[in-house]
């Protein structure tokens, strides 16, 4: 188990999300859809390695194609439930293995502009807030698979699925206790996410040079 430093800084682990259908997608991985030479999985991989996550996995379904990044795999539970929701309660059943009370961030695999600072700005509002979780917004758009939670939720988590049967991440967030924390950008929305073919031609056109 990852030990906590002897600071009061909690231990922060990271999950990508990287499961689904991309029914938007032809049915390709996303992550590893190709973005000006790499695939998105790596942009977001670039983007969280400098914010001081204790470790990052990827949770994918057992995706044999993303295991060559060398990340710890986290297997997906199973459950009635399909969807972002179901990655998230694997992750927090992973990073409560891991790394006991804790904290766990999660970020969508098709997110490859995620803000340098997501990771001190979450953590610092959940910190001061003491609530269950912190979800990132932009302009004005709450972004439910970008956030900081409680591994402690596991519980109250299992316990909502179970009775669900179904459940979206915004169900399950209508239980908590949340803050938002906006991103704001006056240039590209720093969670604009690659859905689809048009998304990822509209993104590459808004990526380059002028
Ligand atoms: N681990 C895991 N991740 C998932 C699952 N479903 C979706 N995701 C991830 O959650 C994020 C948001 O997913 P969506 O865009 O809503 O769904 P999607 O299946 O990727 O795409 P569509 O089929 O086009 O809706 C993406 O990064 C997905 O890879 C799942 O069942 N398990």
């Amino acid at each position: 188990m990852l030990q906590p430093q002897p600071t009061t800084q909690p231990i922060i682990v990271g999950a990508i999300l990287a499961g689904g259908e991309s029914r938007r997608f032809n049915y390709q991985t996303k992550a590893l859809i190709d973005l000006n030479g790499k695939p998105l999985i790596e942009h977001c991989l670039d983007r969280l390695a400098p914010q001081g996550l204790a470790t990052i996995a990827v949770c994918a379904n057992q995706n044999p194609a993303l295991t060559e990044y060398g990340l710890p795999c986290i297997e997906e539970l199973d459950c009635a439930i399909a969807g972002p929701l179901r990655g998230l309660y694997s992750a927090l059943e992973w990073a409560h293995k891991a790394a006991g009370d804790a904290l766990l961030l999660t970020v969508p695999c098709d997110t490859p502009l995620l803000p340098l600072n997501l990771v001190e700005e979450l953590t610092n509002t959940l910190l001061l807030t003491q609530d269950d979780c912190v979800i990132a917004s932009s302009n004005g758009r709450l972004h439910p698979t970008i956030g900081l939670w409680r591994t402690n939720l596991l519980q109250r988590l299992a316990d909502h699925i179970a009775a669900s049967q179904k459940g979206s991440l915004k169900a399950w967030l209508s239980q908590c206790r949340f803050t938002e924390v906006n991103f704001c950008s006056t240039q590209i929305d720093p969670f604009v996410n690659v859905n689809s073919q048009s998304d990822l031609n509209n993104l590459t056109q808004a990526l380059a040079p002028k």
